[in-house]
């Protein structure tokens, strides 16, 4: 995409180990590589309003609700759900995977059919250890395992 039409607040720039194009928002400085298509945040304290994610999700036998479309009756204890989320969390960071192929078939959440996309949400939408994470990531940044009352998770910023 040519500068002249890129969103306000954006500028093109050249990487010098890659030699690839990435995009760096002018006022909070933060860098992307995907071609933005909204106007760049300002800077603010608070983040972002909205955020939107996918999220992969292993529930045990102390989670909320021990069950989901996977499973009747979730057995697994917290510290295996944990090791399972790692082991999913490695398999995507090298790339033997997609985050929505995984989440697709292991997430026990119901967001599973869409790949783990939770859609757009505001502060005040999801448990607070969620929310708090979610609005930590940089757009296309996988979180490290979070513990909610429903599971262990890892969390995709996309939007
Ligand atoms: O609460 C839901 C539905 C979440 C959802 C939101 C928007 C679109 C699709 C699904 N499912 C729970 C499991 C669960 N707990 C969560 C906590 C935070 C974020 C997503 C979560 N998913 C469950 O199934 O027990």
């Amino acid at each position: 995409m040519a500068d002249e039409q890129l969103p306000a607040g954006w500028e093109k720039r050249l990487s010098r180990s890659t030699g690839q194009y990435y995009y760096l928002n002018v006022h909070t400085k933060e860098s992307q590589w995907d071609v933005p298509e909204k106007p760049a945040e300002p800077a603010t304290s608070s983040g972002p309003e909205r955020v939107q994610c996918s999220h992969l999700l292993v529930k045990h036998k102390d989670s909320r609700r021990p069950s989901s479309w996977r499973e009747d009756n979730i057995s697994r204890t917290k510290e295996d759900a944990l090791e399972l989320v790692k082991s999913y969390r490695e398999q995507i960071v090298q790339g033997k995977v997609s985050f929505a192929e995984l989440a697709q078939k292991y997430s026990d959440c119901s967001s599973a059919r869409r790949g783990g996309d939770l859609g757009p949400f505001n502060r005040g939408a999801m448990q607070k250890p969620f929310e708090d994470c979610a609005f930590s990531l940089k757009v296309g940044e996988l979180s490290d395992p979070v513990f909610t009352d429903s599971g262990v998770h890892i969390i995709l910023r996309t939007v």
